[in-house]
C-alpha cells in the first residue's frame, strides 16, 4: 500500500463540542503511528464546505479526506467536493449529535476505534449517495443520509433557531430539548399536498405529513425510519406518511421506536424504492438535507443516485 496523505477536517463544534475534546487523542493516535497528516478546523457554519473546495486542488491519488464531525459537517464536505468536480475517497469519524451516517455504515461510534479502521482498511467501500435537484432554487447537491420534507424538517428549523439547544446538549437534557420542540413542531406542522413520481408513475397524496428520501434506516438520531434501505443497493428509499388523523400518527412514530417495525404495514405509511424519483409540493413546506436547513418554498425536486468511496 502507498503511503497514504490524511487531510483532516475537523469541526469543533460538533456534537456541543465533543469533537474538540477528542481531538488530541486522534492525533496522538496519528503520531504514535507515524502516519502523514494535515489538520484544517472549521471556524464558522458551513465553513468545512469552502475547505474541502480549496483542498480539492491538493488532491492527489494517495489523500483521503477525513472527516471529524457530525452528518452535517459530512454533507457540507460532501458537497464542496461535489462543486468542485472532483472525487476523493473519504474517511468519517462521528463526532455529532445524531451521527446517523455512522450508525448506517456500520462506523464505529467511538472516535479512535472509528480512525484506526480508516487506517488499517486497504480497500475502499462504494456506497450510494443521493443527489437532487430542486428545481425552483435551481440547487443541485448531494446527501449522504435523508432529505425529508414536511415535519422532521421543521423539526430541524426548530431545533437549530432553538438558542437552548447547545446549553441543554452540554447538560446532557439535549434530548428532552428536542422532544419539546418535536411536540411543537407537530402542531404546527399542517398536512399537504404532495405528488410523487416514482420511476415513471405518478400519485398525489393529499395528506402528507412527513416525507423522506434515505440513503439508509436512520433518521433523527437513530429512529430506524426504513429498515429494508441499504446504502449499497444502488436504489433511493421514499417514505411518505401521511396524517389522517392524529392518534394514527402518534401510533405509528411509537411504534417506529419499538421493535418490530409494525409500522411498516400501516396503511398511512408508503414505502418505495427507486432509482428516479420527483416530488412536488403545492404549499411552502419546510426542508432538510442531513439536518442542513433548505428553504421553505413550495419543493419542485428531482432525485438520483451517485457513488462515492469511503473507508469504513
Ligand atoms: N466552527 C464552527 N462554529 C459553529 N458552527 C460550525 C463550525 N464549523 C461547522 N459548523 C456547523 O455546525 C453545524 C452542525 O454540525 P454537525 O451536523 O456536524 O454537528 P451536530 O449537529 O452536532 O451533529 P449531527 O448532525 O450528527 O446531529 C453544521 O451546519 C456546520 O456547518
Amino acid at each position: 500500500m502507498k503511503k497514504r496523505n490524511y487531510l483532516f477536517i475537523v469541526n469543533p463544534e460538533a456534537g456541543s463540542g465533543h469533537a474538540q475534546q477528542v481531538w488530541p487523542q486522534l492525533r496522538h493516535w496519528l503520531n504514535e503511528q507515524q502516519l502523514l497528516y494535515s489538520v484544517h478546523f472549521t471556524q464558522y457554519p458551513h465553513h468545512e464546505y469552502q475547505l474541502a473546495q480549496e483542498l480539492a486542488h491538493y488532491l492527489t491519488s494517495t489523500t483521503i479526506l477525513v472527516v471529524v464531525g457530525g452528518d452535517g459537517t459530512l454533507h457540507e464536505t460532501l458537497n464542496g467536493l461535489h462543486h468542485a468536480g472532483v472525487q476523493v475517497t473519504i474517511g468519517y469519524i462521528p463526532c455529532g449529535s445524531g451521527n446517523d451516517f455512522a450508525r448506517g455504515a456500520n462506523i464505529p461510534a467511538d472516535p479512535l476505534a472509528a480512525l484506526q479502521k480508516i487506517t488499517t482498511t486497504t480497500d475502499p467501500t462504494t456506497l450510494d449517495i443521493g443527489v437532487f435537484y430542486e428545481k425552483t432554487r435551481n440547487i443541485t447537491a448531494v446527501f449522504t443520509n435523508n432529505l425529508g420534507i414536511g415535519f422532521d424538517a421543521r423539526v430541524v428549523h426548530q431545533t437549530n433557531r432553538a438558542p437552548s439547544k447547545k446549553f441543554l446538549n452540554k447538560v446532557r437534557l439535549g434530548i428532552s430539548s428536542y422532544v419539546l420542540l418535536a411536540i411543537n413542531a407537530f402542531f404546527r406542522q399542517r398536512a399537504f399536498q404532495l405528488t410523487a413520481t416514482i420511476d415513471g408513475k405518478t400519485q398525489t397524496y393529499e395528506r402528507a405529513f412527513l416525507v423522506t428520501t434515505t440513503n439508509h434506516p436512520y433518521f433523527g438520531g437513530g429512529v430506524p425510519i426504513m429498515p429494508l434501505a441499504k446504502m449499497n443497493d444502488g436504489k433511493l428509499d421514499l417514505v411518505i406518511i401521511e396524517k389522517k388523523s392524529t392518534l394514527k400518527f402518534i401510533w405509528l412514530f411509537i411504534t417506529m421506536l419499538l421493535p418490530g417495525h409494525r409500522y411498516l404495514s400501516f396503511r398511512n405509511f408508503h414505502h418505495f424504492q427507486a432509482n428516479q424519483i420527483d416530488l412536488s409540493t403545492t404549499s411552502s413546506e419546510f426542508g432538510q438535507a442531513d439536518g442542513e436547513v433548505l428553504n421553505s418554498d413550495p419543493f419542485n425536486i428531482s432525485f438520483t443516485l451517485s457513488k462515492q468511496q469511503f473507508l469504513i
